[in-house]
């Protein structure tokens, strides 16, 4: 028998929680960031170097991987953790936020999503039954439920309609999962940048009794003050002993913010896009190596840094591998990123520890206002 899926909060600084999510296939320490691997893949990392920077878990994607290869295909070989050699755990979206970014074409109905596939336009119907079994086939260890995700601004009634249509997913999502021994199913709370809806919706879901909520419709474009203050409307409404995941967020401030009101768990693209276009993340602030100021500096990105690609590479080498466009610019950007958002997590979990957590966050603050010397 699996062991079942746990979460413990082991101590807590205001609403910030450090806790821990115990799994069969291993422990993810949150505050947790998990590096987003769309197609089976952190773009430009060998996944023994993910687990290097102290990643626990990475980010799935349903939608991408249902179009290719396949779920079934993927099932066949072994599922995901066989397929992308990733042993460790993997939390699936189930594309519906894709869905509604990447794919032209698409109509929602009571029963799913319809689209066309961005790769060749093929038709899908995505049900939350059919998501689920999808997300499954991946043999996924945590499982989105299918929602609607709203773009903002929006039409209260229109917010309202997409909220309850994914509370009814939300049912049928967890009738589909049934009883997987040692996996999770989390709900995702809509109700755009309505407080009454957020409020219903995390209550609904809440009832429902499932293992892991997340926050969505949320970091679609909306200032940072109105995502802030959902999260200080929804957290409250979510049961305390489960664990709690902003989709999509985002910068390290966003984090430091999110974290503050009870936020557990983030995926973002932002330290693996930007390192594919030339973008270092430091805890000096940002350091855009395209920039030709950098192309007679001998320093490193970060000579304190434990990661290679921080500590043992000139900024003028950088600078010239993103010129030219050298695949070892986005590689060494990559590396140098999602090291530096483990190394902030891990800086977030010891400070809720040790109960200095603003006083840290304000240190991490100032020394990115500090600047890139
Ligand atoms: C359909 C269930 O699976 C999902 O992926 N749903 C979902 N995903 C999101 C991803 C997001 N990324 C961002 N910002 C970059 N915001 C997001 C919201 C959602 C969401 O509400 N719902």
């Amino acid at each position: 028998m699996a062991k079942p899926f746990s979460f413990k909060v082991l101590a807590t600084d205001g609403r910030a929680r450090r806790g821990i999510i115990d799994m069969p296939r291993g422990e993810i320490r949150t505050p947790a960031f998990m590096p987003v691997g769309t197609g089976g893949t952190v773009k430009t990392m060998y996944m023994d170097q993910v687990r290097g920077v102290g990643a626990d878990i990475i980010l799935g994607n349903t939608y991408h991987l249902m179009l290719r290869p396949g779920a079934e295909r993927v099932a066949r070989l072994g599922g995901l953790h066989e397929f992308a050699r990733w042993p460790h755990p993997i939390l699936t979206d189930s594309g519906g936020f894709q869905v509604m970014s990447l794919s032209k074409l698409r109509k929602l109905t009571e029963k799913g999503v319809t689209f066309r596939s961005h790769i060749d336009g093929a038709p899908y119907e995505m049900s939350p039954e059919r998501s689920i079994e999808i997300q499954s086939l991946l043999d996924s260890d945590i499982q989105m439920q299918l929602d609607e995700c709203t773009a903002l601004p929006a039409e209260l009634k229109e917010i309202e309609r997409a909220m309850e249509l994914s509370l009814r997913w939300a049912e049928r999502c967890k009738t589909a999962f049934g009883d997987q021994p040692g996996k999770a199913m989390f709900g995702i709370v809509q109700g755009g940048d309505n407080a009454a809806l957020r409020v219903r919706s995390a209550q609904a879901l809440s009832a429902m009794g499932l293992k892991g909520y997340a926050v969505g419709g949320l970091a679609v474009g909306e200032p940072q003050a109105v995502m802030l203050e959902m999260l200080d409307i929804t957290c409250p409404e979510l049961p305390a002993d489960k664990p709690r995941y902003l989709m999509g967020v985002g910068t390290p401030d966003d984090i430091l913010k999110s974290v503050a009101r009870g936020i557990d768990m983030f995926d973002c693209v932002m330290p693996t896009r930007a390192g594919r276009h030339g973008l270092a993340y430091t805890r000096r602030g940002k350091v855009n190596l395209r920039n030709a100021r950098h192309a007679d500096d001998p320093r490193p990105l970060d000579e304190e840094s434990d990661c290679p690609a921080a500590r043992d590479y000139s900024r003028a080498y950088l600078h010239h591998l993103v010129r030219s466009q050298e695949a070892l610019g986005a590689m060494l950007l990559t590396w140098n990123n999602l090291s530096y958002y483990q190394k902030l997590m891990q800086d977030i979990r010891a400070a809720i520890e040790t109960q200095t957590f603003e006083a840290r966050g304000a240190e991490i603050t100032e020394g990115w206002a500090r600047g890139d010397i």
